[in-house]
């Protein structure tokens, strides 16, 4: 494996269903992420880049192919080695997944809760510091329900960077966001991954977010056909 490289796709393959409903999604896709890198997934709905984004997050089996993440081959891998893999990510969704008991600060700790072992206090600083960096210090005790779109997926983002992941994986992290909103959360992403040295891949349809990538990938019916390298 490159030794620059955070992901290493080969000739990867993907089916889903089984009989006469099974359908390839993905056809013999390879891909290079390389750390600290920013790079945007897009596509057509429906071209597969959700499937790769999943495949490379270890949150679906390898079936044909190679997934190289971290050093570590992922097909055939035993699940406890997915789960610790898994536990070096920080993921971003379209939906924020925010827990909507849990205010901003309690959301954002969780993302350091998860790897166990971090005392309450630690991560209350932590969690306090990252919504600082989001620009939402005075949001800290809200409830999601009373937060705006944008300011959802700055929690989000603060929670997905908390730990320094390795590689964050953001799903049309700007989908639902005005156009503002959306500038300012895939800078945010930029910035602070570039400040930790987080590489990022992030699947959009959101034009407004081209400008921001290193590199840009188009799939469109399960395989790569375009690749554009910026900077
Ligand atoms: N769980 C599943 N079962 C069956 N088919 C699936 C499943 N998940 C995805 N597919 C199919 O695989 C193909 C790729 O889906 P995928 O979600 O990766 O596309 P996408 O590019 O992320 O689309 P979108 O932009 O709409 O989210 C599609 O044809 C989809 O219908």
């Amino acid at each position: 494996m490159d030794s620059d490289a955070i992901v290493e796709v080969r000739a990867l393959n993907h089916w889903f269903g089984s009989g006469e409903v099974r359908k390839q999604a993905l056809f013999d896709v390879n891909l290079t992420l390389k750390r600290g890198s920013f790079t945007v997934l897009m596509g057509p709905s429906g071209s597969g880049k959700t499937t790769v984004l999943t495949l490379i997050g270890c949150l679906r089996a390898v079936q044909d192919g190679s997934v190289r993440l971290l050093d570590h081959e992922l097909k055939g891998a035993p699940q406890t080695q997915l789960v610790a893999l898994r536990r070096r990510l920080g993921f971003i969704f379209q939906a924020h997944n925010l827990h909507e008991s849990l205010t901003a600060a309690q959301n954002v700790m969780m993302g350091v809760q998860v790897h166990g072992g971090v005392p309450d206090g630690v991560a209350q600083r932590a969690a306090a510091h990252a919504l600082g960096l989001v620009g939402l210090t005075d949001r800290t005790t809200y409830l999601p329900a009373n937060l705006s779109g944008g300011q959802k997926q700055r929690v989000a983002v603060a929670r997905a960077l908390i730990s320094s992941p390795a590689l964050v994986l953001a799903d049309e992290p700007t989908a639902a966001l005005d156009k503002d909103s959306a500038a300012e959360v895939v800078d945010l992403l930029k910035r602070m991954g570039e400040a930790r040295g987080t590489t990022t891949l992030l699947v959009t349809h959101d034009n407004r977010i081209l400008d921001r990538a290193d590199r840009i990938l188009t799939l469109e019916d399960g395989r790569i056909v375009k690749i554009e390298e910026r900077n």
